[in-house]
């Protein structure tokens, strides 16, 4: 019996990873769609032509990349739709404009201008009865020092180069979204809680916390 039937999750699910910068949510999404037999939706970084000109000059590439991120992310949620759900995916779209447009505008990487014309096109995209929001978010926390030792020893060169003040400005803010997020269930998740690089097996705990978070829910919208 494989991991989905044993813990009676739907076929169709759609489960969202969100998380920082580097908390560990392309592995997660690896390891639990090969649990669970489910297809993988993941942001493109190597390719994305916006990211490391972003990098290198945040106000003259923030609203290209958003709008690069938010074309592929729209793409991807059709072809999740297309499918029928059975998918992990490594970030959610909330997080595009909750952390990364919000924070480099309040910060003044972003033109107000620009800002508003990314967030009018971002809620006639997204916040719409039309657009299927996933059945999950996964969220993942874990301290600033664990996550910064992450994102050093994955060594992307672009974020090696970013200031620390950067990541830890999107922790704080992070912790901040979340509390206060409500477009579909969430279920957190610390990074203590889990190594999937030393301990493959460690997948199934959190197998059983999505399949309680995922009946709790259905049951909920039964009543
Ligand atoms: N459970 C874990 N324990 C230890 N290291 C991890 C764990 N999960 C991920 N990592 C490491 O942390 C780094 C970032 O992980 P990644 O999945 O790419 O993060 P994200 O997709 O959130 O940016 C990678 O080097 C990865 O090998
Ligand atoms: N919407 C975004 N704006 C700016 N930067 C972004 C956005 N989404 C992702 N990114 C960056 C952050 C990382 O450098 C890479 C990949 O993210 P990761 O959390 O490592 O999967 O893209």
């Amino acid at each position: 019996m494989n991991l989905r039937s044993k813990y009676n999750i739907p076929a169709n699910s759609v489960i969202t990873i969100a998380g920082t910068v580097g908390v560990g949510k392309s592995t997660i999404t690896k390891a639990l769609a090969n649990s669970l037999g489910f297809r993988t939706s993941f942001e493109k970084v190597d390719t994305n032509p916006y990211l490391d000109p972003f990098y290198a000059d945040f106000k003259r590439w923030s609203f290209h990349l958003q709008i690069y991120f938010l074309a592929e992310r729209f793409k991807e949620q059709k072809k999740i739709f297309e499918y029928g759900g059975g998918f992990i995916q490594d970030r959610s779209i909330y997080e595009d404009t909750g952390i990364f447009a919000r924070m480099h505008y309040e910060k003044g990487t972003m033109t107000p201008i620009d800002y508003e014309t990314y967030t009018n096109l971002f809620e006639a995209m997204v916040m719409t009865p039309y657009f299927p929001h996933p059945d999950l978010l996964v969220y993942l926390e874990g301290s600033l020092d664990d996550i910064l030792s992450r994102i050093k020893e994955r060594g992307r060169p672009m974020e090696q180069q970013t200031p620390v003040e950067y990541w830890e400005e999107m922790h704080e803010r992070y912790e901040k979204w979340i509390n206060s997020f409500t477009a579909c269930p969430v279920l957190r998740i610390n990074i203590n809680e889990y190594d999937l690089i030393e301990q493959e097996a460690s997948i199934e705990p959190i197998i059983e916390k999505i399949s309680n978070a995922l009946n709790q829910h259905s049951l909920l919208v039964k009543r």
